[in-house]
């Protein structure tokens, strides 16, 4: 997938939300999209997805089967989860009965398939908004923000269904404020900024640096290191020594 010299804003007299986007998209590819609140991370998802289209340029080579997870799932319809994701199915021109039911054992929400998604936690919805996009195997899969608002053992499986769908041949465009890259190693990065956006080079060689911290302070270096950009590997507990 690429884009072409793309520029995008919401309303004709409104200033450009994005300017000159160039960028491709490999099949096999993941690329992680950073940049601060507001700067246009999911504006640049939904026109790879096809939802957005440019004001100027075009989004070109979109392969035939697009997964799209929002970052909010639209839970106000008046279908159960079952009923919604066949109907997605069936769009999709497959019967989905068995995927729908492997899929819910795999993401823990078999016990909410009957109900309305409009009574679903704001975690539940965005399993089954997951789901919708995977029903048929996705040539381009775009996650808004994947990790926010699933539980932690969801979270835990987004980086497995990124390498099912790379090892397909299909390439994965994620946005990712919180920092969360370091789970998909191997990723390209582009960053959106002040309307632009560039591919990162990747770094020739890391080094993992230890740190200790008490343990009530955590949270604030996490969160500090995290927006200054550094990338946070593991936190652990560090029993003192007798
Ligand atoms: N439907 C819309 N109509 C008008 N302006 C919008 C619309 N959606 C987003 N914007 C504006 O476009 C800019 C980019 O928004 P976008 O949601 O793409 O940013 P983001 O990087 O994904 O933000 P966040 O990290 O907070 O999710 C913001 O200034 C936002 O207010």
């Amino acid at each position: 997938m690429r884009f072409q010299d793309v520029w995008f804003r919401y309303g004709r007299r409104a200033p450009w939300t994005l300017r000159g986007v160039d960028l491709t998209l490999q099949p096999g590819e993941t690329a992680v999209v950073a940049g601060p609140n507001g700067s246009g991370k999911s504006t640049l998802l939904q026109l790879a997805a096809g939802v957005l289209r440019p004001g100027r340029g075009a989004v070109t080579d979109r392969p035939a089967v697009i997964g799209w997870v929002p970052e909010r799932f639209p839970a106000d319809q008046p279908f159960t989860a079952r009923t919604h994701l066949k109907h997605m199915a069936a769009i999709r021109g497959r019967d989905g009965t068995a995927d729908i039911e492997r899929w819910a054992r795999r993401l823990h929400f078999e016990n909410f398939l009957d109900v309305r998604l409009s009574r679903l936690s704001k975690g539940s919805a965005q399993k089954v908004g997951l789901v919708q996009a995977l029903l048929a195997p996705p040539g381009l899969l775009v996650l808004d923000e994947p990790w926010e608002g699933l539980d932690a053992q969801t979270r835990e499986q987004v980086p497995a269904i990124v390498a099912e769908v790379v090892a397909r041949g299909g390439s994965v465009l994620v946005s990712d404020h919180l920092g969360e890259v370091a789970r998909l190693p191997g990723a390209s990065r582009w960053h959106v900024r002040d309307g632009e956006v560039h591919a990162a080079e990747r770094p020739a060689s890391k080094k993992v640096i230890e740190l200790a911290v008490d343990a009530a302070d955590a949270p604030d270096a996490v969160s500090r290191l995290r927006s200054a950009g550094f990338e946070i590997l593991t936190v652990r507990d560090e029993v003192p020594q007798p």
